[in-house]
């Protein structure tokens, strides 16, 4: 990402041949990254919200902006924040040599602070990389990777991992407390656990969230909204190391991978 301001710059053309050969003006791809950090990390337990907690000593939000900051495509980086820390972020990634960093204020659920976060974007962006906070770790490759595939044609690209274990599909027992009736288990060789970055153009995203956002349904992640306007999604190879920091475990994991990183790597 460059270190350029993060406003809002007139947008880039390139002469592109059309379909019939001749040349067309289409304006060049401009790829943001939007990094909701606006939850509270009820699972990871008590503390601060957890895009705030630290890892190696720097909070997670830092890692993850650094992380897909660092992916050549991406030119502008906007973090969601807790509506009522805003201020906080601006000053925590100021502190951190991020300036040129948009915050804006989250919602209630991560899909409504993405969809905050996309509102924010200037009009010349044209692809969308969406992160969680959570998932500090993200490999750079895993960032081009996705980035790559949208600029490709993908209108929609999730970085995904084969599932080790067996997965079974329940029925809510009829009373709480009751044990869960196995009702199926999938073919696990068609089973992906998907990661982020998700990678979008920028307008079937918009058009994914205003129509869950109508129909006011809850989706777990961005593809699956893309998913129900029928639109094809993607997958490139996730890394082990893109795993979201969930539970109080995942955060001794992240520890341990980030303590690997420093002693070989040097960061
Ligand atoms: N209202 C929300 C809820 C979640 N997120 C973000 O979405 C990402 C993935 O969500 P998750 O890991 O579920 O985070 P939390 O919602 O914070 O976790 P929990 O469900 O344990 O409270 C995180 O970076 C989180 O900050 C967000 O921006 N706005
Ligand atoms: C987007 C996501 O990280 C993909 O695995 C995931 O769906 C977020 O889910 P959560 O319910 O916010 O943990």
């Amino acid at each position: 990402m460059s270190h350029a301001s993060a406003s809002a710059s007139p947008s880039a053309s390139a002469a592109v041949p059309g379909p019939a050969g001749a040349s067309a003006a289409r304006p060049a791809a401009r790829t943001a990254a939007v990094i909701p950090a606006a939850g509270r990390g009820v699972r990871l337990g008590p503390g601060a919200p957890k895009a705030l907690r630290a890892l190696g000593g720097t909070p997670m939000l830092v890692h993850a902006v650094r992380a897909v900051a660092r992916a050549r495509a991406v030119s502008l980086v906007v973090v969601v924040a807790p509506a009522d820390g805003v201020d906080g972020v601006r000053h925590l990634l100021d502190e951190h040599s991020l300036p040129e960093v948009l915050v804006v204020p989250g919602g209630e659920t991560r899909q409504d602070s993405v969809r905050l976060g996309l509102a924010a974007l200037p009009e010349d962006v044209t692809a969308v990389l969406v992160h969680d906070a959570a998932r500090p770790l993200v490999p750079v490759d895993t960032v081009d990777a996705v980035a790559a595939a949208v600029r490709d044609g993908a209108p929609a690209v999730v970085p995904a991992l084969p599932v080790p274990d067996t997965v079974k599909e329940i029925r809510p027992p009829e009373r709480p407390g009751d044990p869960e009736p196995v009702v199926g288990t999938p073919e696990r060789s068609l089973l992906r656990a998907v990661q982020t970055p998700q990678g979008f153009d920028r307008l079937t995203l918009a058009d994914a969230h205003a129509r869950v956002a109508r129909e006011g349904d809850g989706v777990t992640d961005d593809a699956g909204m893309v998913e129900r306007l029928g639109v094809e999604v993607v997958v490139v190879p996730g890394h082990a190391e893109a795993f979201k920091v969930t539970r109080p475990l995942d955060l001794v994991l992240a520890e341990a991978v980030l303590a690997r990183r420093r002693a070989t790597d040097g960061f």
